[in-house]
């Protein structure tokens, strides 16, 4: 097991790359720590796969470091990086029982027969496969398929972490849950570093511990579950997480806070400190859908606007609104009652309605 460092890495596929277009990472510094459950979030193209296969050695960083416990490995092969990767498709051989597919890095490693032989069955308790051990792996379903893909990578003690490339894509979606949470149970055993690639927030949120969120080859945030809903660091994490994400409006300034169309919005005096120094007109704040309160009577702090839509979720209500040219959506609870085409009053509780320069949260300086 590992830490996983990346210094001022960069990639770029291209061989004279011109612009900061042209690199797949941006260039970060990144730490993945020892024994962490960490996912990597983002959408289709962002630079996950690319950074997998960096860790792993498949791919070879343009420029940067990648360190596992401060060792520079750049040069190192991926076997020798002791890395283990799960692809979205099982990578297994068909011809060869289950026991043969789960012993065969340790046959590799030159372990011990009878070490082998404790350790594969340890593995296929963990994963629920000890009945199929002497079948072959070609008569299996594509589920029982990816769990030996994963044994692959567990079975070996001297790994210095799993790293999952989209792990779950061609399972059943009744058990993909349940193998997260085998996933999670394994972590808990074997306190191994693992890496979850994936673009489903619920995926990476009922994985891992802390999720790193890319998103045009940067790591935008590194954060909590609940670090990434409460205060997001970038417009891109807002948005993309939550269901729906955050509400995101442009603004100008104004005097004792930012405005648009005839909407006046005031900040806290720090923010508008902040804005007072700052040049940038790509200004913009955000709101989750959870934290506008409303109300039917209005009061000082309260804007007007009208009702569009209502989407009755079961448990709660999912209500859009117009509030001068702008719509945003609102989660209600069930009882919520004013009909489309009706006025309302929202309030933006002050802790919850974030500022956003050039897409990045306005932070209170400590
Ligand atoms: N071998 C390659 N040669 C050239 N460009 C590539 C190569 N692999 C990836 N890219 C480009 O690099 C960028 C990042 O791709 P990458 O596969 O790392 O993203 P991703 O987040 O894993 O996407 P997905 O979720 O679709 O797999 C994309 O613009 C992609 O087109």
């Amino acid at each position: 097991m590992a830490e996983i460092q990346l210094k001022s890495l960069a990639h770029s596929y291209s061989d004279m790359p011109e612009s900061p277009d042209d690199y797949a990472i941006r260039q970060l510094d990144h730490v993945w720590h020892k024994g962490g459950a960490y996912a990597l979030l983002g959408p289709s193209g962002c630079g996950k796969s690319t950074m997998l296969n960096i860790i792993s050695g498949l791919v070879q960083p343009s420029e940067g470091d990648v360190l596992f416990d401060g060792k520079r490995v750049n040069e190192l092969s991926p076997r020798d990086r002791n890395i283990a990767q799960v692809f979205q498709f099982p990578v297994i051989y068909d011809s060869m029982t289950v026991y043969d597919n789960l012993a065969f890095p340790l046959k590799n490693n030159k372990v011990p027969a009878s070490k082998i032989k404790a350790r594969v069955h340890e593995i296929a308790e963990v994963l629920e496969i000890e009945d199929k051990l002497y079948k072959k792996a070609k008569n299996l379903t594509a589920d029982e398929k990816q769990k030996v893909s994963m044994g692959r990578g567990l079975v070996r003690e001297d790994v210095s972490a799993i790293l999952f490339d989209e792990p779950l894509t061609v399972i059943d979606p009744q058990l993909k849950w349940k193998l997260r949470r085998k996933l999670k149970q394994i972590h808990e055993q074997f306190d191994i570093t693992m890496v979850y690639v994936t673009h489903d927030q619920l995926e990476a949120s009922t994985f891992a511990d802390k999720i790193a969120v890319m998103y045009g080859g940067q790591i935008v945030q590194f954060g909590t579950p609940t670090e990434l809903f409460e205060q997001p660091n970038h417009t891109f994490v807002g948005f993309f997480i939550g269901s729906p994400g955050m509400n995101l409006i442009e603004v100008q300034r104004c005097p004792r806070g930012v405005c648009f169309g005839g909407t006046v919005v005031a900040l806290e005096p720090w923010q508008v400190d902040i804005l007072q120094r700052t040049k940038s007109t790509n200004l913009k704040i955000g709101i989750r859908p959870e934290f506008i309160e409303v109300s039917s009577v209005a009061s000082d702090d309260t804007f007007e606007a009208e009702v569009l839509d209502v989407e009755d979720l079961g448990t709660y209500k999912i209500v859009t609104v117009q509030l001068d040219h702008e719509r945003m959506k609102v989660r209600q609870s069930e009882d919520f009652a004013a009909s489309i085409g009706s006025r309302v009053h929202l309030s933006f509780p002050r802790q919850w309605l974030k500022l956003y320069v050039d897409e990045f949260l306005v932070q209170e300086q400590q």
